[in-house]
C-alpha cells in the first residue's frame, strides 16, 4: 500500500460531480430480486466492492446475476448452500444470512479480518428465534454457518437492534418468504439509521410486500410473494458528502446531478447539515448545488439517523471556527472500524483538538498540520482524509484504495473535481 498525497486545493473548486448509484439501494434491490417471483432488471446499480460482493454471494447461492451493459439482470433460482465472502460489507454480512436460511444446504460466511469484529449476534439470535439453525461456535460473530433447509418458520422475533439498523432490514427483506412472515419487535436502546429502515420498507412495498410499520419498534411482514420489479438506482447521496464538503472547504461550488426530490437515503440530510455549517444550498429538478461562503461554522447535531455521514462531517468540523458536538453515534464503534476512536486518533495526529464522548465526538478549532492519515480500511475515513488535505499541506492518506468499498475511482473523481 502506498501513501496517497492528498491534493491541496490552490483555488475554489467549481465542479459538477456525477456520483454513482446508492450502495444501500443496490444491495436491497439485489436481495429482493433474488427472492422474487421472476427476473428483474436493476438499472444504474453501484458497481463497487460491496455490491460486487452482494452479487457474488447471491450467485454462490444459485441466483443468476448477469451483466447487461451497465445494468444487472437478476433471475431467481432454487437456492443451495454456498461459501460467502462478506468482505467488510455490513449489508452482505447482515442481509444474506436470512436468504441463506431459505437455501437447501449449509452456507459458510466469513469476511475481512475486521469484519469478524462487527456486531452480528443479535441477528444470529433472531434467526434462531425464527427457526433457523446457525453455528457460530458461541462467538456471535463471523465466521458462522447457516444451515438452510429450504424454508424458515418465521413468526414473532424479538431482537435488540441498537447496534445496527441492518439487523431489522435483513429480516424484513427476506421475511415475506418465511412460512409465517415475520413480526419483528425491537427491545433495547433506540435503533439507529431510521431512514435505512424506511428505505427497506419502501422497496418491499414497491415489490408488492405487505409491511405494517405503524407501531414504533415493531414491523410486521406478511408472508407472500415478492414481485419482480425493474428499478433505477438513485445516486449515492452519502458518497456525495466529501465532494459537497469540498465546496465549503474551498469556498467554491459543487453540483451533484440527479439528486432526488424525495428519497429515503440518509445522505439527503447533507443538505440541511452543510447549510447549518454556513453553506448556501439549493435543489432543482436537475441537481443539488452547494456553495461555500468562506466560513465553516461548527456543527452541533445528533447524527443517530445519519451516522454514515460522520467521518466527512467530523473532518469539516476540524476545519470550522467553533466547537462542534456530534452525538447519538455510539453505534459507529461497530462500523468498518471504531469510527469514533479512529477519527479522534487521526485528527489528533494532525494537530486537531478532539474528545471522544460516550456517544460521539467534541471537536474544537485547532491549527492542523500535515501527517499520515490512517484509514483503517474504512472508505469514509479515507475520504475524510482527502477532504482535510484540501486545506492542510502534507496530508498522506495511507489507503485511498479502500474507497473502492462503495465508490469506484474516488481518487480520479477527486482530481477531476479539482481540475474542473
Ligand atoms: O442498511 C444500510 O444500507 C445501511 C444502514 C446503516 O447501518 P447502521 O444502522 O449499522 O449504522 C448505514 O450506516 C450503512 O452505511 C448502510
Ligand atoms: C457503515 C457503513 O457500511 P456498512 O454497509 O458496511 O455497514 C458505511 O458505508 O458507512
Amino acid at each position: 500500500m502506498t501513501d496517497w498525497p492528498a491534493p491541496r486545493a490552490d483555488r475554489a473548486v467549481h465542479a459538477t460531480v456525477e456520483v454513482p448509484g446508492s450502495k444501500s439501494l443496490t444491495n436491497r434491490l439485489l436481495v429482493l430480486a433474488a427472492l422474487a417471483d421472476a427476473p428483474s432488471r436493476i438499472t444504474a446499480p453501484l458497481r463497487a466492492r460491496d455490491t460486487d460482493l452482494m452479487a457474488g454471494a447471491l450467485r454462490a447461492l444459485g441466483v443468476s446475476v448477469e451483466d447487461s451493459g451497465a445494468d444487472w439482470v437478476v433471475a431467481p433460482q432454487r437456492l443451495h448452500g454456498a461459501t460467502v465472502d462478506t468482505g467488510l460489507a455490513g449489508t452482505v454480512m447482515r442481509f444474506v444470512p436470512p436468504v441463506a436460511a431459505l437455501a437447501h444446504g449449509d452456507t459458510v460466511f466469513d469476511g475481512d479480518e475486521y469484519a469478524r469484529s462487527r456486531p452480528m449476534h443479535a441477528l444470529l439470535d433472531a434467526l434462531r428465534l425464527a427457526g433457523v439453525v446457525v453455528d457460530d461456535g458461541g462467538t456471535g460473530r463471523l465466521p458462522f454457518t447457516v444451515r438452510g433447509t429450504g424454508s424458515v418458520p418465521g413468526g414473532v422475533v424479538e431482537l435488540d437492534a441498537s447496534a445496527s439498523s441492518q439487523f431489522v432490514s435483513a429480516l424484513l427483506l427476506a421475511g415475506a418468504r418465511f412460512d409465517k412472515g415475520v413480526e419483528l419487535r425491537h427491545v433495547g436502546k433506540p435503533v439507529p439509521s431510521q431512514p435505512h429502515i424506511e428505505m427497506t420498507v419502501a422497496v418491499l412495498r414497491r415489490a408488492g410486500v405487505e409491511v405494517d410499520d405503524a407501531v414504533h419498534n415493531r414491523w410486521l411482514v406478511a408472508p407472500g410473494t415478492i414481485c419482480a420489479v425493474d428499478s433505477v438506482v438513485e445516486p449515492d447521496l452519502s458518497n456525495a458528502a466529501p465532494f459537497l464538503a469540498a465546496a465549503l472547504v474551498t469556498a467554491g461550488e459543487v453540483r451533484i446531478p440527479r439528486w432526488p426530490a424525495a428519497t429515503t437515503q440518509a445522505g439527503d440530510a447533507l443538505r440541511g447539515l452543510v447549510a447549518l455549517m454556513g453553506a448556501e444550498v439549493w435543489l432543482t429538478s436537475e441537481a443539488l448545488t452547494v456553495r461555500g461562503t468562506g466560513r465553516i461554522g461548527p456543527l452541533v447535531a445528533d447524527l443517530h439517523d445519519v451516522g454514515e455521514l460522520t467521518p466527512v462531517l467530523a473532518a469539516l468540523c476540524a476545519l470550522s471556527d467553533g466547537e462542534s458536538r456530534l452525538s447519538g453515534i455510539a453505534h459507529l464503534r461497530g462500523h468498518e472500524t471504531d469510527r469514533l476512536a479512529a477519527l479522534a486518533t487521526e485528527l489528533t495526529r494532525l494537530g486537531g483538538d478532539v474528545t471522544q464522548t460516550d456517544d460521539g465526538l467534541t471537536i474544537r478549532p485547532a491549527a492542523l498540520h500535515g501527517g499520515r492519515w490512517q484509514s483503517y480500511a474504512d472508505h469514509r475515513m479515507a475520504t475524510a482524509g482527502a477532504l482535510l488535505g484540501l486545506a492542510v499541506d502534507g496530508v498522506l492518506v495511507d489507503d485511498i484504495a479502500c474507497t473502492g468499498k462503495t465508490l469506484p475511482d474516488f481518487a480520479g473523481r477527486w482530481l477531476r473535481m479539482l481540475d474542473a
